[in-house]
């Protein structure tokens, strides 16, 4: 796993939209082989997706080959009530980006049969060959999608009775009226995310230093779910500063120096390259 701290949410957004830019034209995807990316909803990563859609913008990414699948979703909240993921996802992000809306998934809260609706979406992410980057976000009880405290790390798309936590976190998108959180969520499961080829997590905040603690700093646990991360080969969580509050500081200065060690590593290779010494192939290879 590897950490990735920043000043502040907006270069937290900067970074992570530029690592998954690299990563979508990398992959070069085309219609028959698209690139499929999981994305979240919540404040945390709107500065990712303004930043996202800055280079969209700028010409320097296209979301026209890449297939979405959406994380989580109430249960029975119109689709085009305000703070429905569907509304969220639409406002923040795809009505800005080039992606044809028939190439975004989002599970329906509305389906008359929940079960099968959660079944299908596994399905479908399975017949798009798995998920290539998931992006995710956390609650401060640690939930990745919704998967709360005590959630499986077995678990896959289901329907989840909500945290009282999240509810109350929640209630400051519905007014700060607690009985207008909706009770249930669809959400993909630990074991969906832990399923994607790479997972990469945004975590901005005071409000979830905690969490962020519990999740690298101790064991895998079902009651902070983001620890399942740790089994996964290949994680990134990035954070802000104010996330970094509850971790030791030689954690914070470990994961700092793996970053400059890095940095330097990948001078180096563009100073031999530059000398014509190695390729550019040999270049992506070591990074
Ligand atoms: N289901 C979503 C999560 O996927 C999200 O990570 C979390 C954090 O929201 P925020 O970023 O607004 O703190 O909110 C909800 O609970």
């Amino acid at each position: 796993m590897r950490l990735i701290i920043r000043d502040d949410p907006s270069s937290v957004g900067e970074y992570i939209a530029n690592y998954i830019c690299k990563r979508i034209n990398e992959f070069a995807p085309t219609a028959e082989k698209p690139f499929v990316l999981g994305l979240p909803t919540g404040s945390s990563p709107i500065p990712t997706y303004k930043a996202l859609i800055k280079l969209v913008k700028d010409g320097k990414l296209s979301f026209k080959n890449v297939v979405t699948f959406n994380m989580d979703e109430y249960v029975g909240l119109p689709r085009d009530h305000p703070e429905s993921y569907h509304t969220f996802m639409f406002r923040e992000f795809f009505s800005h980006i080039d992606i044809p809306p028939s190439q975004v998934n989002i599970l329906n809260g509305n389906a008359e049969d929940l079960i099968a609706e959660c079944n299908a979406y596994e399905q479908r992410i399975k017949d798009h060959g798995g998920i290539e980057l998931f992006l995710g976000g956390i609650g401060e009880d640690g939930h990745i999608a919704f998967n709360e405290p005590g959630s499986s790390l077995a678990s896959r798309t289901r329907i989840k009775t909500l945290a009282y936590d999240t509810i109350l976190a929640n209630a400051r998108f519905f007014n700060n009226d607690i009985s207008a959180v909706p009770r249930m969520a669809l959400t993909v499961g630990v074991a969906t995310v832990l399923d994607s080829r790479e997972v990469v997590v945004v975590v901005t905040g005071l409000r979830k230093a905690l969490a962020l603690s519990k999740a690298i700093e101790e064991g895998v646990n079902h009651l902070w779910t983001l620890s399942a991360l740790q089994l996964h080969p290949w994680a990134l969580i990035v954070v802000d500063e104010d996330a970094t509050s509850e971790l030791h500081v030689k954690t914070v200065k470990y994961f700092k120096s793996i970053e400059y060690v890095q940095d330097q590593v990948e001078k180096s290779q563009r100073e031999l390259k530059a000398r014509g010494k190695i390729t550019e192939e040999q270049v992506g290879s070591m990074e």
